[in-house]
């Protein structure tokens, strides 16, 4: 019996196009001014520190970290240092109202089904914990954060890593059969499988790669007596 939901983010709970086309181009557009601006918080500092250490450049300067992390953007690298400075930049377009959380109707109605039956919610994204809580938080739903017992980020490990999922179902504390994991991607079902954790793929868009999972179109088809 399922008793626990871990959901993935960009293509699951929310769109593609937001993440790509909203979220990510804000970041870029605002990376450079916030990191000059912000170097010296404790926050900032830590990541770019990070950032020279993955680029194996300890030496490198601000203009070089600037320029590494943008090709990140552009080339959609989940590293963890880019994707908690994304975080720290997002917080300031949230709270401007420059854009709310993308969230499905479909996930929104249903997530809040799951968690009235007493389920317990978990998001796993590459997106920072920080970055995940802002978009629940001022989601175009309202503030959705009550509902998640626990969010996981790149710190668990990356998303299409077994040990990544190894390491959720130790934090959650129950069995990994008691699991269901949500996802449109098939490597990070497939990670998820291999531990023993149930999985349902979303299928959002057409002409994308599916795999040996249960397929859904929306989280309205989803049905947990049958998995
Ligand atoms: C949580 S904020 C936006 C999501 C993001 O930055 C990202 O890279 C999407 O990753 P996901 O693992 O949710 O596909
Ligand atoms: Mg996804």
């Amino acid at each position: 019996m399922i008793k626990a939901i871990v959901t993935d983010i960009e293509g699951t709970t929310g769109s593609i196009h937001f993440v790509h086309q909203v979220l990510f181009p804000y970041a870029k557009q605002h990376l450079p001014e916030f990191v000059r601006q912000q170097q010296a918080q404790p926050a900032v500092a830590e990541q770019v520190a990070a950032v020279k250490a993955e680029m194996q450049k300890p030496d490198a300067d601000l203009d070089a970290v600037i320029a590494q992390l943008i090709t990140w953007i552009e080339a959609d690298q989940k590293i963890t240092p880019l994707k908690a400075l994304q975080g720290l930049i997002w917080d300031t377009g949230y709270k401007t109202g420059a854009y709310k959380g993308h969230v499905y109707d479909d996930a929104h109605q249903q997530l809040q089904a799951w968690r009235e039956q007493g389920l317990a919610l978990y998001i796993y994204s590459s997106g920072s914990v920080y970055a995940q809580k802002l978009l629940f938080g001022f989601s175009e739903f309202g503030d959705l954060t009550p509902w998640f017992t626990g969010y996981f980020d790149t710190q668990v490990g990356g998303k299409r890593e077994a040990q990544s999922y190894q390491a959720i179902v130790q934090q959650i504390g129950l069995a990994a059969e008691e699991i269901l994991f949500l996802s449109d991607v098939v490597e990070e079902l497939d990670a998820a499988q291999q531990v023993g954790i149930k999985t349902v793929q979303l299928v959002r868009e057409p002409n994308m790669v599916v795999g040996e999972h249960t397929q859904v179109a929306s989280f309205k088809e989803i049905d947990l007596s049958a998995i």
